[in-house]
C-alpha cells in the first residue's frame, strides 16, 4: 500500500509503516503528482483535499484505482470537502478533540500573560464561543482558576455552563474566547463572526482570543476597533491570535497591534499531535477491518512532577508558567520573521510561518507535569 502524508504529522512510521511504503511531504505541497499511486492519504490543517485533487491523480495513473482514505491528524475540518469525497465513496476521518486540551491550557496561558492582575481578580469572567470538546475543557480550567464563565453555543446544551447568546455575552466579559469550527453558507455560519457589530459591543478593555480559524474574526474589524482606540487616545484592546485570516501571510499592520501572535501552535503539544495521528491510525485500522494493535502508552517521555496537588491550579500557573509554556519565545519567534515583501509592506512571509510550525518545539501538556486536572 502507498500512503502520502503530511510531513508535519507525528510517529507516522511508528503507527504506518506495516501497512506498506509511507511517503512525506509538506503539507501545502501536496499535488495530484504526488498521488498518483496513492491509496491512502494522511494530512493535516494546511492541504485542501477536494474530489477534483483525487480526480486529477486518477487521471495522471488511470490504471491506478485512486485513494480510498483520506484522514487528518486535526480537530479542524474546513480543509476537507468532506461531503463531495464521501459522496465519491472516499472514507474520511479526523480526530476530534485530539489537542483539545492544548489549546485550553493555551487560552489560560495568553490570559495570564496578558493581563496577570486582573485574570487573578476573583471577578474574572471568560466568554467561551463555541461549547464543544475545546470550549468544554476551557470551562473546566477556567472554573478550577475560580473564574466566571458565561457560554455561547446555539448547538448544543451545557449543564454547568451559563449559556446566552453572543449579543448578551459580549458586553459582559472580560476576555472572550473563540471555538468554533469555520463553516460559511449555513445557519449560524461562524465565517467573520467576530465582526465590527461584535467588537462594538465589547468593552475596550475586553481580551479577545482566537484559536479556531482565522477568517472566524474579520481582519478589518479588527483593524479599524484598534484604530479607534488609538485616535481617541484610549489604549488598544489586548488582542491573542494564533490563526489569521490571511494565514500564512501576516501584514505588520496587524501583527504590531497583538498582544500575542503565534503561528498557528495553540494545539501543538507532543500529546496532542501523537493523538491526532493515533486516532487516524485507529480509523484507518477500521478501514482495512483490523484491530488496532499500536497505542501510545510508553511512547512519550515522562516528566518532572512540577504541580503538587496541595495547591490550587491559581497559586501554582503564575510560577509555573515561566518553565511549562513557551508562549513568549514563540511570539517573539514569529515576530522575528518580518521583512519587506514585494509591495513594500513589512509582513510575515509564508515559508517562515510553516517553518516555524514544522520545527516548532511541542510543548506538554501540564498533566505530564503532574497536573491531575
Ligand atoms: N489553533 C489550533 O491549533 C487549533 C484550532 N482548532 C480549531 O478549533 C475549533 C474548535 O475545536 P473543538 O472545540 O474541538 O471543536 P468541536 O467540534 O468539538 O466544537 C465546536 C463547537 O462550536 C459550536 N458552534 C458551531 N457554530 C457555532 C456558532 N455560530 N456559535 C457558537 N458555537 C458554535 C458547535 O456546536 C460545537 O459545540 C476547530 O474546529 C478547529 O478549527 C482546534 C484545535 C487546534
Ligand atoms: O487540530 C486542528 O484543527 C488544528 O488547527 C491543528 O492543530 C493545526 O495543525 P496543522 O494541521 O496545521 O499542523
Amino acid at each position: 500500500m502507498q500512503i502520502v502524508v503530511d510531513e508535519n504529522l507525528s510517529l507516522t512510521d511508528y503507527f504506518f509503516s506495516s501497512f506498506g511504503e509511507v511517503t512525506a511531504y509538506a503539507g501545502r505541497g501536496i499535488y495530484a503528482e504526488n498521488l498518483k499511486v496513492a491509496d491512502a492519504l494522511l494530512v493535516r490543517s494546511v492541504t485542501k483535499v477536494t474530489p477534483k485533487l483525487l480526480q486529477d491523480a486518477t487521471a495522471l495513473s488511470p490504471t491506478h484505482q485512486r485513494v480510498k482514505f483520506v484522514g487528518s491528524a486535526t480537530i479542524g475540518m474546513d480543509h476537507l470537502d468532506v461531503e463531495g469525497l464521501r459522496a465519491m465513496g472516499v472514507i474520511v476521518a479526523n480526530a476530534p478533540g485530539c489537542n483539545a486540551q492544548a489549546v485550553a491550557e493555551y487560552v489560560v496561558t495568553a490570559i495570564l500573560m496578558v493581563q496577570p492582575k486582573r485574570a487573578l481578580s476573583d471577578s474574572f469572567t471568560l466568554g467561551i464561543v463555541g461549547l464543544g470538546n475545546v470550549g468544554t475543557r476551557l470551562n473546566r480550567l477556567a472554573k478550577r482558576l475560580g473564574w466566571r464563565v458565561i457560554g455561547v453555543d446555539p448547538f448544543v446544551t451545557h449543564a454547568d455552563i451559563e449559556q446566552v447568546t453572543l449579543a448578551e455575552m459580549l458586553p459582559q466579559v472580560d476576555a472572550v474566547s473563540i471555538h468554533v469550527p469555520l463553516t460559511q453558507h449555513r445557519a449560524n455560519a461562524t465565517y467573520h463572526l467576530m465582526d465590527e457589530q461584535a467588537l462594538a459591543l465589547m468593552k475596550p478593555d475586553t481580551i479577545l482570543i482566537n484559536t479556531a480559524r482565522g477568517p472566524v474574526v474579520k481582519e478589518a474589524a479588527l483593524l479599524a476597533d484598534f484604530n479607534l482606540s488609538q485616535s481617541s487616545g484610549e489604549p488598544i484592546r489586548s488582542v491573542v491570535l494564533d490563526v489569521f485570516e490571511h494565514e500564512p501571510r501576516i501584514s505588520n499592520t496587524l501583527l504590531a497591534n497583538l498582544a500575542i501572535a503565534t503561528p498557528h501552535i495553540a494545539g501543538y503539544t507532543l500529546e496532542g499531535k501523537a493523538r491526532g495521528t493515533e486516532m487516524v491510525y485507529q480509523a484507518f485500522c477500521q478501514w482495512q477491518g483490523i484491530k488496532p494493535q499500536l497505542t501510545l502508552e510508553g511512547m512519550l517521555p515522562s516528566m518532572p512532577k512540577l504541580f503538587d496537588q496541595k495547591y490550587s491550579l491559581l497559586e501554582q500557573l503564575p510560577q509555573l508558567l515561566p518553565q511549562i509554556s513557551s508562549m513568549h519565545a514563540d511570539d517573539l519567534a514569529l515576530r522575528a520573521c518580518l521583512k519587506q515583501d514585494s509591495s513594500g509592506e513589512q509582513s510575515i512571509d509564508p515559508v517562515d510561518f510553516d517553518r516555524l510550525r514544522r520545527d516548532y518545539p511541542l510543548r506538554r501538556e501540564w498533566s505530564s507535569y503532574g497536573d491531575q486536572g
